[in-house]
């Protein structure tokens, strides 16, 4: 872990979707031992921020509580995470905003750390192997008329657009468990709180 001060950041907390393998729930509400995922993410984040967005795109009030700003989809449908991202990004506070998904509670303060400290005007993000990750990111607000560009132009993948960026790789192994995200209900009822 790096000794650098950190930037002052946004934090976005990725809640939407279809949650297609989770039945349908409301991905960030879902209860993992014992407590709503997005309860898990927002006690992680909050040391680090003043600024807490959560996406969504449905449901807004019963993320409240946890949000210093709440981001609803303009669409009905599920757009997808670059559609959370690119509202997240037109209402963040600060300058650097880490991106994370509602379904990572293992992600720790290291990895929160390392993608601060390289936050840079590139993107930076989560690489295991040659594998981006462009859910655990940190993006300077400036990247969005490039976001929005692209989304113009049809373009919904964060990971495609992304690499389009030179973005910087903060590098994990292939595995780590602070990556796990549970998008199933044996793996919410099966992961332990410890790996
Ligand atoms: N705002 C917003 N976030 C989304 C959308 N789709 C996915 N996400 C978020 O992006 C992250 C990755 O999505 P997945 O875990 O694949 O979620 P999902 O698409 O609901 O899951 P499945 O339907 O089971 O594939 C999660 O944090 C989701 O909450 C969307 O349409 N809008
Ligand atoms: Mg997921």
């Amino acid at each position: 872990m790096s000794d650098k001060p950190l930037p002052p950041c946004s934090v976005l907390l990725l809640s939407g979707g279809r949650g297609q393998r989770l039945g349908g729930l409301d991905k960030g509400l879902v209860e993992w031992q014992g407590r709503p995922l997005i309860a898990w993410l927002h006690e992680r984040v909050r040391p680090f921020t003043d600024d807490l967005i959560i996406s969504c795109n449905r449901n807004a009030d019963r993320y409240a509580t946890w949000a210093d700003q709440l981001v609803q989809d303009d669409s009905p449908d599920y757009p997808g995470p670059l559609a959370g991202i690119r509202a997240g990004l037109a209402v963040a506070r600060h300058e650097q905003v880490l991106v994370l998904p509602c379904d990572a509670p293992k992600v720790d303060d290291a990895l929160i750390n390392d993608l601060l400290a390289a936050a840079c005007d590139h993107p930076v993000m989560v690489r295991q192997g040659n594998f981006w990750e462009p859910l655990f990111c940190v993006l300077p607000r400036a990247v969005l008329p490039v976001l929005e560009a692209g989304w113009q132009a049809g373009e919904r993948s964060p990971q495609r657009i992304l690499r389009q960026l030179n973005p910087v790789a903060v590098d994990c192994s292939e595995g780590d468990p602070r990556l796990a995200n549970f998008n199933t209900p044996d793996l919410l009822a099966h992961s332990p709180l410890k790996d």
